[in-house]
C-alpha cells in the first residue's frame, strides 16, 4: 500500500456550545490539517509515472477544501439565535453553519469526507487545534 501526506491550515473562530469551561467562549485556533491517501496502486501514464497523485493536485485539493473555513466564525448549527448569526452576517463576517460540535475530532471526520467526496481513498485526517493537540479520523 502506498501512502502520500500533505497538511495545510486554517485560522479561524469556534465555540463550543454546551462546553463547561473556557472552550464555551469565542476563541480562534490555527487549525492544522493533515490529510494521508493511499493506493494499492501507482499510476502507469507519463506525466504521472510512478506517482499516487501528483502531490500538486493533491495540496491544491487539501488548500481548496481548507480555504472555505479559513479567517471564518464555525458555528454549530441552532446553538446561535437567528438574529445573532443573522447580525454578524449582515457585519460583514464569515460565517459558516455546520451541522456538527467543531471539535478537533468531528473537524477531521469532515476533512476525511471531504476528502473522499473529491475521489481520494483517505487513510486518514488528522486535525490540531493547538501544536500538541490533535484528533484522527480513519477507517
Ligand atoms: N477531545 C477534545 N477536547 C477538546 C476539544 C476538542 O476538539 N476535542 N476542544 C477544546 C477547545 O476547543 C479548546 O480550544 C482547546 O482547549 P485547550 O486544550 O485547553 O487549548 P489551549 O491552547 O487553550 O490550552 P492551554 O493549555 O490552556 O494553553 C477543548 N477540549
Ligand atoms: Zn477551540
Amino acid at each position: 500500500m502506498y501512502s502520500l501526506r500533505t497538511e495545510h491550515s486554517f485560522d479561524s473562530a469556534h465555540f463550543l456550545a454546551g462546553y463547561e469551561g473556557k472552550c464555551s467562549n469565542i476563541h480562534g485556533h490555527r487549525w492544522q490539517v493533515v490529510i494521508e491517501v493511499k493506493s494499492l496502486t501507482l499510476q502507469t501514464n507519463q506525466q504521472l509515472n510512478g506517482m499516487l497523485v501528483d502531490f500538486a493536485q493533491l495540496k491544491k485539493d487539501i488548500k481548496e477544501e481548507v480555504d472555505f473555513l479559513d479567517h471564518a466564525f464555525i458555528i454549530e448549527k441552532n446553538t446561535l439565535k437567528p438574529k445573532t448569526v443573522a447580525a454578524l452576517e449582515e457585519e460583514g463576517f464569515q460565517i459558516i453553519v455546520l451541522d456538527f460540535r467543531p471539535t478537533a475530532e468531528n473537524m477531521a471526520k469532515y476533512f476525511y469526507d471531504r476528502m473522499e467526496h473529491r475521489g481520494y481513498q483517505v487513510k486518514s485526517a488528522t486535525v490540531y487545534e493547538t501544536p500538541n493537540n490533535c484528533a484522527s479520523y480513519e477507517e
